[in-house]
């Protein structure tokens, strides 16, 4: 599947370049186009392969903003969004929608840029193109305080409302606790590349064998079209080349199926299991789960059709999902064997009822706030009898 791949605000950029980087040293090119869009001109000079023309600064005209972002003011975000939409949309006229099977729009939801903008830049996109838009919403870590979690809460309900699905990424459930957050977010940027670009993996050929198990971009597509939200499970193993050939040479057949045929069905179908069974993009229960998608890319020698088939048939119990398509994409140079299942529409998600009441808690506090504020100021400036006169 392939996209146009668009990163708003600083950490929208940072994963968008993140999974170009990816992808570049995995040797596709499965994103066709990668535009940054910021209204922070120093965040947008560090982003690293993003080429310059690609790299839009909003806001630049705008007094209040003029190059230095917008101080996590998701109002301010959208506004200087909608006042500077041709310029998104210039750039996007560069890109080849022939060749693009949808869009992919990236945003941290905590601050102001990423919060304000993605949601007014996917509503514009939905109105020209006919092509989906998918969303990657980035959730802050509960540690970030009030603001981060009220600006993220609201911005969420518009992200799912302006996009066909809306893939979410827990910046909570990924922290670790001796990361610092530069090196956190280098960690977590990456895992959140491999995750996008396995599941865009589906449906690409990667040299001369085309797999008899092969999906297609609509498989991905029919997956997201059932709107809200969804999370990305993934696990990956090492090739181990010797033991591979080996067993090339020696498999024995027993009832006209070797052994090596047997076991890769069972680390195949066992990889998926573990995926689902390990941290998702954002923790929620899998059985509350629409529709699943699950693709494995490796060696060709490494992939089972009986392998996908029992995975299959796992994550249809395991879930209760009613549609759950499989298929697979070799990769001849592969050193792993990643799996990638995507949970479409799942409901029952805790993260997002924190998120919430964390969020109207921090509305709370500033409206409470706000009320007694001018009250102290006053308090603060008077001398305590009264006496004092000012100038
Ligand atoms: N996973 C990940 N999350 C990040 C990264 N950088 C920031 N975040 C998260 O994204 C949220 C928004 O931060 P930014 O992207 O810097 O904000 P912005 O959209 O540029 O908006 P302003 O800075 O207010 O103009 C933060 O609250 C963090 O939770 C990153 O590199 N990786």
């Amino acid at each position: 599947m392939k996209i146009a791949l668009i990163g708003f605000g600083n950490a929208g950029g940072k994963v968008a370049d993140e999974v170009f980087a990816y992808q570049t040293e995995v040797g596709r090119s499965l994103c066709r186009s990668i535009l940054a869009v910021n209204s922070a001109r120093v965040d947008l000079a560090r982003i690293e392969r993003v080429p310059d023309d690609d790299r839009i600064l909003i806001g630049q005209t705008d007094d209040r903003v003029k190059g230095h972002g917008v101080g996590s003011d998701p109002e301010l975000g959208g506004e200087i969004t909608r006042k500077d939409l041709h310029e998104i949309e210039r750039a996007i006229d560069d890109v080849p929608i022939y060749d693009v099977d949808a869009f992919l729009v990236v945003a941290g939801l905590g601050g102001g840029t990423g919060s304000g903008g993605a949601p007014v830049l996917c509503s514009a996109l939905r109105e020209t193109y006919r092509e989906p838009v998918y969303g990657l919403g980035i959730l802050p870590s509960e540690e970030e305080g009030g603001r981060a979690s009220f600006n993220a809460a609201r911005s969420f309900r518009s992200f799912v409302d302006a996009t066909d699905n809306l893939v979410v990424f827990d910046n909570d459930a990924w922290r670790a606790h001796d990361d610092s957050v530069g090196a956190g977010y280098e960690r977590t940027n990456r895992e959140i590349a491999k995750r996008v670009e396995t599941l865009l993996s589906a449906g690409s050929v990667d040299g001369p064998r085309v797999s008899e198990n092969a999906m297609d971009a609509s498989d991905v597509r029919r997956t997201l079209a059932t709107g809200g939200i969804a999370t990305v499970a993934y696990a990956e193993t090492d090739v181990e080349r010797s033991t591979r050939d080996s067993r090339g040479l020696l498999s024995r057949f027993r009832n006209g199926e070797s052994e090596g045929e047997t076991d890769t069905a069972k680390k195949i179908s066992g990889l998926v299991r573990q995926a689902v069974q390990s941290r998702l993009t954002c923790p929620a229960d899998v059985a509350s789960a629409e529709r699943s998608l699950i693709v494995v890319t490796g060696p060709p020698e490494e992939l089972s059709r009986k392998g996908l088939e029992s995975a299959r048939r796992w994550v249809e119990q395991r879930t209760d999902s009613v549609e759950v398509l499989a298929g697979d994409g070799p990769r001849p140079s592969a050193e792993t064997v990643s799996a990638v299942v995507l949970l479409s529409n799942v409901t029952d998600v805790p993260r997002i009822e924190r998120l919430q009441s964390q969020a109207v808690d921090a509305q709370e506090n500033v409206e409470a706030q706000a009320a007694t504020r001018q009250e102290e100021i006053q308090q603060l400036i008077t001398d305590e009898g009264g006496s004092l006169d000012p100038l």
